[in-house]
């Protein structure tokens, strides 16, 4: 693509160089950098600064630089300065990828629980309507039944928009994606047009990047100006009702879905069992009842997520019953992975004070015996890292009967002062716990410690098949462990 159609909506301060230049690809890390004629995107992160990779990009075949700051360079390179790097590489991924999003139905997810399930259930109910529809979600994107892995729950803008250019080729109409605090922040979705927005949930997470809740708030709700068709909110959360009153001033319909307030799309007379849901589904078009094959609160609300989407692009509640139901389960998301007549294993992603609270809560009513919790948190920077592993302690007291602390992904923390600290705060609020450091040993101790009618909760890691100890990246699966222990056959206890 020639340079000077690439950057003609671009906004720049300075331009200095040819401009009637090819453009083969384009690259915001210099060790991607591959082919002659790219185009290098010079980012000033967080950890590093892409301007201290110029040269490395250019020696690598980079012939047009973008930059924030003033840089020298040789002649025969383009500089073009701009005032915000990260949104001018979503533009010139958007524009060489040829505005993929003109042609796909683009379905946002935000919040801070919730976002997978909701996107694979949106996938299933427009699937059961016969329809094409991608996913881009934290357990990697879906193009058919491809899955691919990313680094990032909502990619960077170049990988994003080549992965919605990769569904238009596939004649892909619909894409439900998860939209982060971080993307949203970073530009990742900048240019990216959105039909629909959807809002599941806000409660504290990413606070080393937000600071505070108002801020996250703020981060979060930037997706609902850049929505075109519908708005879609949770008027059942503090934060959803903020965002209603806010988007009652935007031109974009919304659409209110809830349990307990008065809202357009709503579930009564539910009914809570071990493994499943059944509820009334209240529509302006209707009433339908519908199963949930996923157990607890949480799911009737990021199914209500999901039917307010489909019932908003006019999708039929038949398609929607049926879609809903054909969700038998979600990697990672209450997964049961080993069932006995004594003991039921159960490896959830929950790695927020709230996620971790919904899941015990949704266990407790079933438990005939107890619920033994293996749990760490993920390494988060000062005083949000502590307040995180406080808080989430308090509720791992509160709703386990023992829990065994052991390590999430600590990454260049130490984790033994992690569990340092969690144990402690487990201490103070007068819970019951273990600690082991070695996470294959915490799950192995639970399953020893369990006894007839337990359920063992494995939480934070989800889907997730490895560990990150240090800079180190280790296979780790934890429904492999499981089943290897059974299979052993090992050390059961009948109780303690
Ligand atoms: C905090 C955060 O979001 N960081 C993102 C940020 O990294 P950064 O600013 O620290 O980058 P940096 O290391 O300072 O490097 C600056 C620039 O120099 C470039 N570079 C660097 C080295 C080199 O040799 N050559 C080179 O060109 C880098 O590619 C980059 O463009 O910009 C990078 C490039 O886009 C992202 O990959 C990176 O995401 C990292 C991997 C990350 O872990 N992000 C997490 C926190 C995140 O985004 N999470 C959200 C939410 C998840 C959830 O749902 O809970 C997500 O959407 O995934
Ligand atoms: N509506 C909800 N409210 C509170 N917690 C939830 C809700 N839905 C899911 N969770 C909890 O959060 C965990 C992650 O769920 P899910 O992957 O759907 O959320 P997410 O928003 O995509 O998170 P992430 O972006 O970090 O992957 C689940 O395993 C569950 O414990």
């Amino acid at each position: 693509m020639l340079l000077s159609s690439l950057i003609h909506e671009l906004d720049y301060v300075k331009l200095q160089g040819p401009i009637y230049r090819n453009v083969s690809a384009i690259a915001f890390d210099s060790r991607e950098v591959q082919t002659p004629n790219t185009l290098f995107v010079a980012i000033s992160g967080f950890a590093s600064d892409g301007h201290l990779y110029i040269d490395q990009a250019i020696s690598k075949g980079a012939s047009t630089i973008i930059v924030e700051k003033d840089v020298e360079v040789s002649s025969s390179v383009t500089i073009i300065q701009v005032k915000d790097a990260r949104r001018a590489l979503a533009l010139l991924s958007d524009r060489f990828y040829g505005r993929p999003t003109e042609r796909l139905n683009l379905i946002g997810i935000t919040g801070t629980n919730g976002k997978t399930s909701t996107a694979y259930f949106i996938k299933s109910i427009y699937e059961q309507a016969g329809q094409n529809i991608g996913v881009i979600s934290t357990i990697g994107t879906m193009i058919g039944d491809t899955l691919s892995a990313q680094n990032n729950t909502t990619p960077e803008s170049l990988y994003l928009q080549q992965t919605f250019a990769d569904m238009v080729a596939a004649n892909i109409d619909h894409c439900a994606m998860e939209v982060s605090s971080h993307a949203l922040n970073l530009q990742r979705v900048a240019y990216s047009r959105f039909n629909t927005g959807i809002f599941t949930n806000l409660s504290p997470d990413h606070l080393e990047l937000h600071h505070d809740m108002e801020q996250y708030f703020q981060a979060k709700a930037q997706l609902f100006r850049m929505t075109s068709k519908h708005n879609i909110i949770n008027a059942d959360d503090p934060y959803g009702r903020r965002l209603i009153s806010m988007c009652s001033g935007y031109s974009t319909e919304f659409i209110t879905y809830g349990i307990d307030h008065d809202a357009d799309i709503y579930a009564s007379d539910i009914q809570y069992f071990a493994d499943h849901s059944l509820y009334t589904l209240n529509t302006p078009s209707g009433r339908i009842d519908i199963k949930v094959n996923l157990p607890g609160t949480i799911y009737v609300y990021n199914t209500l997520a999901a039917i307010s989407c489909a019932y908003a692009d006019h999708l039929s509640l038949h398609d929607i019953k049926e879609g809903i139901s054909a969700v038998t389960s979600i990697k990672g998301r209450f997964e049961v992975i080993h069932q006995d007549e004594d003991r039921k294993v159960i490896v959830d992603f929950a790695h927020t004070e709230d996620g971790l609270e919904k899941a015990l809560l949704t266990l407790r009513p079933f438990a005939k015996g107890r619920i033994l919790l293996v749990f760490g948190v993920y390494a988060a920077d000062g005083e949000t890292g502590k307040r995180k592993r406080s808080a989430m302690a308090r509720v791992a007291a509160k709703l386990a009967d023992l829990s065994i602390v052991t390590s999430d992904n600590p990454k260049e923390q130490n984790p033994e002062v992690i569990i340092e600290e969690i144990s402690n705060a487990i201490s103070k609020a007068e819970g019951n716990y273990y600690t082991r450091m070695d996470r294959k040993e915490a799950i192995e101790l639970a399953l020893k410690l369990s006894g007839p009618g337990d359920i063992i909760l494995i939480a934070g890691k989800g889907h997730e098949t490895s560990q990150i100890i240090g800079s180190r990246e280790i296979p780790f699966d934890e429904a492999q462990i499981v089943q290897d222990f059974f299979k052993g056959g090992v050390g059961l206890s009948s109780g303690v």
